[in-house]
């Protein structure tokens, strides 16, 4: 794999039709949007992106509304990919936008970070160019899943339920296995209990916006947003 300088690789996230998504955060309150909490996230997620220095981000995804918000932050939007025979819906997404980025090597990325800082993706990439030709991956914090993974164009991206395994029987080498560095990179969004994480980490502006206009398991977070979030 080729050196890893934050400008030598493209990010690729992949984002489902927002009135589908994060189907198990429906135990927040229902004045919770879940839709705008998932744009909010995106847009918080990009923004760090950016903070990092990386040229190339792309965003997969079928709705016209993640779109608008991928050019807005200044990233490309690429169209949901027809099905693919061998693999999951989310995988060829990440797989079509790797094709259709201008640099061979991919940093395939959670697009539900909110309190992902640039410093913690810039590190996480120059640890993945020490793992050399090998793809590379960090796992989230509950270290079954897979927040990031680095690879060249012959690593197919395996991302879904125990894609942490599914990526080291795949040869890709594991960045920081005991789980201690950059827990706001580890720590995407899938049930309540993270939110509450990402809130402790503190969020970015635009996710602490929405969670602040509700009650329920993170509520208050105002106090614990992250002061310096580019927006
Ligand atoms: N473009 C695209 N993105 C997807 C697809 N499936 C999942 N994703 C995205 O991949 C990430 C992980 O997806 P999942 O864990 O399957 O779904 P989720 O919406 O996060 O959460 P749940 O509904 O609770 O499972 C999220 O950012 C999703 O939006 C897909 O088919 N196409
Ligand atoms: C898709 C994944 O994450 P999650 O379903 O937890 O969002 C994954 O960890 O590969």
């Amino acid at each position: 794999m080729p050196s890893l300088a934050a400008s030598d690789c493209a990010v690729v996230l992949a984002v489902k039709s927002l009135a589908a998504a994060k189907s198990r955060l429906a135990p927040l309150p229902a004045t919770t949007d879940r839709g705008a909490l998932v744009a909010a996230m995106l847009v918080d997620t990009l923004a760090a992106v950016r903070g990092a220095g990386i040229d190339e981000v792309l965003v997969v995804s079928p709705d016209p509304l993640v779109h608008a918000l991928t050019a807005e932050a200044g990233a490309h939007p690429v169209p949901e990919p027809e099905p693919q025979p061998r693999l999951s819906s989310l995988n060829a997404a990440l797989a079509h936008g790797a094709r259709a980025a201008t640099h061979s090597t991919v940093a395939y990325l959670q697009a539900d970070l909110p309190a992902l800082r640039g410093e913690s993706l810039v590190a996480a990439l120059d640890a993945a160019r020490c793992a050399g030709d090998s793809a590379a991956f960090v796992a989230d914090r509950a270290g079954s899943g897979t927040v990031l993974l680095v690879a060249g164009p012959d690593f197919v991206p395996r991302f879904g339920v125990g894609s942490a395994e599914a990526h080291r029987a795949a040869g890709a080498v594991e960045l920081d296995p005991p789980g201690d560095r950059w827990p706001d990179l580890r720590t995407d969004i899938d049930t309540p209990a993270d939110l509450v994480a990402a809130v402790h980490l503190g969020v970015g502006a635009r996710t602490g916006a929405v969670l602040d206009g509700r009650t329920g398991a993170a509520s208050g977070s105002a106090g614990q947003r992250r002061a310096n979030t580019a927006q």
